[in-house]
């Protein structure tokens, strides 16, 4: 480096500490304020909200000292050809910090000026004289790269530091991008909240962390909306929820909720199995318009008129006039719990009219209460429109499953062979849940969230994604996904369909391509099992020229232990995928190299054994997959889930198989 460059390194340095200092004394004022807010406060309760309000913040002004506080520099000024003689210039981090006069450190990389560090480019400088990247190695500043737009210099992907951050070695949870968010990204982090989009994206494009960041993103943008609304992440499994989960912290988002569908809409606790056909018409839409006709033919219009004894007076009302009213509810479409009470509301009004006229006095509230909870209204409204619960409807449903939409043979495949007593003692299935959450949705509508970020999209069933719907009525939803890496039996085949079922039909699906993981040897052997798949999606292209794929004809004890000696050689993680069968015999071999299982989560262990079933989305530096054609024949979609294993590989794959490998990949 030259002495120049020297200096310039030496000063970005300073700044850095500078910089640390500020947030550190910004931390320092917030926690001032913690030790006395119950005296600034009034009341207890303003006291606790606000001591629950600056503990967070000073969760979210927490420093990692082995995360850069700054990642880019931009110095404004089209014509300055240097950083030196040009206009002002704005760090970019993680976080605003500012310095005690309140002038700003460093800009949050989420400000609108930043975002001209993602997307200008030699053809649209957009004022920036000189972007300047930064390289760390644990939390030390150890390099720059500058690239003067107006001169026309771009890198692009040729980024030293980009190509570092893509070739680091994985250990440990998931990271974030913000450094290097590449500008077909940050298009979508940036799409405008009311804006719902489908990212269709090979495997290892960024999907997942794209949506993370969006969420970080959105949740600057309009904090206090969406901590009201609420911000939600849905994963595939726990694991993948586990290795996702540190990311958003790190950018100092600690306030959004992270789930499983299964687990977002567990009301029960399941106890059974479903056949796998019994499994997958569960998850069919037809059931949702069933479970909406079971539903409503319980309303009836009244036969009687009604009577209600008050006092020494007996109102009265025809049956014709309560019809009225039931037939007028109904056609509002409110949730079925709602339309009786709002019958039970226009009865009552109709008793107090005559009230009114008889006693020439308008009864107070606590008169109101008691015709409202009086026996014969109570009774119409039992006769007219029943209460009824979920767990209630869909028993019914199992018990007799018969419908007009529904075949005999289904209706068969469906019905309880031993049904229990009542709902409440009913063994439920992990399909049932899917039937419970509709029918909660038709009796009641269920709490929303502003936004809900969907990864691995492809495997939503058209139920889960109405039960999605259903809490995003009045927000938007980002789907993140794959078709190629559907294995759900109902995995989607295009985006439409998911889209249409979740109620954001005009959501534009935009693809990614540019692979960040895969290596390119990897890649090329992976896509020889696209055209198998039965959808049209883009193949990746690998960004990773580096990394290696061997396949080896043997998947005997000895070339296990092998080949994760040699990948235990190298730094980073290795993971061995196998069929779900084979996971406790494969770890037993591997006893003496102590490998984890995903349930461990040892964030020390470099080694972990991982059945195909949980690999998705997931990734290691070393990939050891054993017996492809077990994987294949494990399940339905198993040309799929082998595409999905093929692909969690950073640096090395190696294939071992004492069988012949599956038809594509021979
Ligand atoms: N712009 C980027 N800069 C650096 N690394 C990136 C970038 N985009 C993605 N990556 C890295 O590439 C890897 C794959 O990203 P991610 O898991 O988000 O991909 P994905 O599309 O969700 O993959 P899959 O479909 O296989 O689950 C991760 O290690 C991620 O950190």
């Amino acid at each position: 480096m030259t002495p120049e460059l020297d200096h310039e390194l030496a000063a970005e340095r300073t700044h850095l500490t500078v910089s640390r200092a500020a947030l550190q004394a910004m931390r320092e004022h917030v926690e001032v304020l913690f030790a006395t807010g119950d005296k600034v406060a009034g009341d207890p309760f303003s006291a606790e909200t606000l001591g629950r309000a600056l503990a967070k913040r000073i969760k979210e002004l927490a420093d990692d000292p082995n995360t850069p506080l700054f990642f880019g520099k931009l110095t404004f000024g089209a014509d300055a050809a240097d950083a030196e003689s040009a206009g002002h210039a704005f760090h970019i981090g993680r976080r605003h910090v500012t310095d005690a006069a309140g002038e700003p450190m460093v800009l949050d990389w989420r400000a609108p000026v930043s975002r001209s560090f993602y997307r200008a480019s030699a053809s649209d400088p957009q004022d920036i004289a000189v972007r300047r990247r930064f390289g760390f190695n644990a939390g030390e500043l150890t390099s720059f790269e500058d690239e003067h737009l107006t001169l026309g210099e771009e890198l692009g992907t040729k980024s030293a530091i980009l190509t570092a951050e893509i070739e680091r070695p994985r250990v440990g949870p998931m990271r974030d991008i913000v450094a290097t968010i590449q500008p077909e990204q940050d298009e979508l982090v940036r799409a405008a909240l009311e804006e719902s989009i489908c990212v269709q994206g090979a495997p290892g494009t960024g999907k997942t962390a794209v949506g993370l960041h969006r969420a970080a993103y959105l949740l600057y943008l309009h904090r206090e909306r969406l901590r009201r609304a609420g911000v939600l992440i849905l994963g595939p499994n726990r694991a993948f929820l586990r290795y996702i989960a540190a990311v958003l912290p790190a950018l100092g988002e600690i306030e959004v909720s992270q789930s499983t569908v299964d687990d977002l809409i567990a009301t029960v606790e399941v106890r059974a199995a479903d056949t796998p056909e019994a499994e997958a018409l569960k998850h069919d839409p037809r059931l949702a318009q069933v479970l909406h006709d079971l539903l409503w033919r319980r309303v009836r219009r009244p036969q009687e008129p009604l009577t209600v004894p008050d006092d020494s007076y007996r109102w009265r009302v025809d049956a014709g006039v309560l019809a009225r009213i039931v037939d007028d509810v109904r056609r509002g479409e409110p949730p079925y719990a709602l339309g009786r009470e709002h019958v039970r509301a226009r009865v009552v009004d109709l008793l107090l009219r005559q009230s009114e006229a008889r006693r020439g006095d308008s009864p107070g509230e606590a008169w109101r209460r008691r015709m409202t909870k009086a026996k014969p209204v109570v009774a119409l409204l039992d006769q007219v429109w029943p209460a009824v619960t979920p767990a209630e409807l869909v028993f019914e449903f199992l018990t007799a499953p018969e419908h007009e939409l529904l075949t005999e043979s289904e209706a068969e495949e469906l019905r309880w062979t031993k049904p229990s007593k009542t709902a409440k003692s009913a063994k439920w299935t992990a399909a049932d849940l899917v039937l419970l959450d509709e029918a909660a949705g038709l009796i009641e509508r269920p709490g929303g969230f502003g936004h809900i970020i969907v990864d691995e999209a492809q495997d939503l069933s058209p139920m889960q994604a109405r039960a999605i719907a259903r809490r995003s009525t009045h927000g938007s939803v980002t789907l993140l996904g794959d078709l190629a890496q559907g294995t759900a039996p109902w995995a989607a085949k295009q985006w439409q369909d998911t889209l249409g079922h979740l109620g954001k039909p005009d959501a534009v699906v935009t693809p990614l391509t540019t692979g960040f993981r895969v290596p390119e040897q990897v890649v090329e052997l992976a896509n020889r099992l696209l055209p198998a798949l039965g959808v049209d999606v883009p193949p990746a292209q690998s960004l990773r020229p580096d990394g290696w794929l061997a396949i080896r004809p043997t998947a005997a004890p000895e070339a296990l232990a092998e080949a994760v000696e040699a990948a235990l050689a190298q730094p980073g993680s290795v993971g061995v995928i196998s069929a779900q069968d084979a996971v406790d015999s494969v770890a037993r071999s591997l006893a003496k190299y102590s490998p984890t299982s995903l349930d461990d989560d040892d964030p020390d262990s470099r080694l972990t054994v991982v059945p195909a079933t949980l690999a998705k989305g997931l990734e290691y530096d070393h990939v050891i997959v054993v017996e492809p054609a077990a994987i294949v024949e494990a399940e339905a979609r198993g040309l799929h889930r082998l595409y999905v294993v093929l692909t969690r590989a950073v640096t090395t794959l190696t294939v071992l198989h004492d069988r012949p490998l599956p038809t594509p990949l021979a």
